[in-house]
């Protein structure tokens, strides 16, 4: 098994999140020869292709010599690419290791689908990684099917500690759902927040560019605190919070509105439409 920076990495779909990971290990020093990805879509083929990464129109090229295969396209598409990849690995002997982002498909999907003529399945690995992996700190959750190697994870744990600062390996496959609606749709929740901080500032006065500064300062900033300190988030919570001051009248409105209530409906509606994809879509 090649080490990662040996590896030659194949993309199907050059999207957001393909575009995302490949800025990320290219910025780890991952050599740009070594990643080639699939697009259909002219604009972003010339995007990616302006990076220094090879590119094709053709999914069976990207991964006719890749030894780690990943799968960046919609759920809805990846039946056909794991087809079409399927069956153009009949004359390899040693399949590549498949790695899918898409949210919800399940492993035993992926593995049926990408079968061989001759009936051999890849070894599949599941993650839900998040956007920040474009500069480095992404988050990403993994499940590996029982036929990867311990080698096998390795690597796939190299090519996502290279743009996630965490990596978490969950215990049963259906936790990756929830770890799509926590962190994989999670970067979505903040740039929202920072949205609606900036538009009530804004209302209230505020210069919209100062207000984009200071909240997009704060967000990184709290992001920050809640890396480096020992304190938990409820702690650096209280620590802004004096009795009966500003933060308090805010965290009161907050909660007479049903913050908490609102944020476990979120979370669940995206986990549970992880799991509806990975139904609706299953084999
Ligand atoms: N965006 C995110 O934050 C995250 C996304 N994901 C998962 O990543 C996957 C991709 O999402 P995202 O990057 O946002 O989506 P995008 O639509 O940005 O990217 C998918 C790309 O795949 C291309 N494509 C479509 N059909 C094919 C095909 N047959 N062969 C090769 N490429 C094809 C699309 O081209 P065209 O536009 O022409 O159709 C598009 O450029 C999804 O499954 C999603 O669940 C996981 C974690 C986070
Ligand atoms: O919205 C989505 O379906 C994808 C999966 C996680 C983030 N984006």
């Amino acid at each position: 098994m090649p080490s990662l920076q040996d590896s030659k990495i194949a993309f199907i779909g050059g999207g957001n999140m393909a575009s995302a990971i490949i800025g990320g290990l290219t910025s780890k020093g991952v050599s740009k020869s070594n990643i080639i990805v699939s697009e259909p879509w002219e604009v972003n083929r010339e995007k990616l292709a302006a990076t220094g990464v090879q590119t094709t129109t053709v999914n069976a090229e990207a991964g006719a010599n890749a030894d780690i295969v990943i799968i960046a396209v919609k759920p809805q598409v990846a039946k056909s690419v794991c087809e079409e990849l399927g069956a153009s690995w009949g004359e390899r002997q040693s399949l590549p290791v498949v790695v899918s982002i898409a949210a919800g498909i399940t492993l035993s999907s992926l593995e049926e689908w990408s079968k061989t003529k001759d009936g051999r399945s890849a070894h599949v690995v599941r993650v839900m990684p998040n956007t920040p992996a474009l500069v480095g700190e992404g988050a990403s959750g993994a499940f590996a099917s029982a036929a990867v190697t311990s080698e096998e994870k390795e690597l796939v744990n190299a090519l996502l500690s290279s743009v996630s600062k965490a990596t978490e390996w969950v215990e049963k496959e259906d936790l990756l759902d929830v770890v799509t609606g926590l962190s994989g749709s999670g970067p979505a929740y903040f740039f929202a927040m920072v949205e609606h901080l900036v538009a009530s500032a804004t209302a209230l006065g505020l210069p919209k560019e100062q207000a984009t500064r200071l909240a997009t300062q704060t967000c990184l900033g709290a992001g920050k605190m809640l890396v480096e300190s020992s304190d938990d988030p409820s702690q650096l919570r209280k620590n802004v919070t004096s009795p009966n001051g500003t933060t308090y009248a805010a965290l009161q409105t907050f909660e007479g509105e049903g913050f908490k209530e609102i944020v476990d409906k979120a979370v669940q509606a995206a986990t549970s439409r992880a799991a509806e994809l990975g139904n609706v879509l299953a084999k």
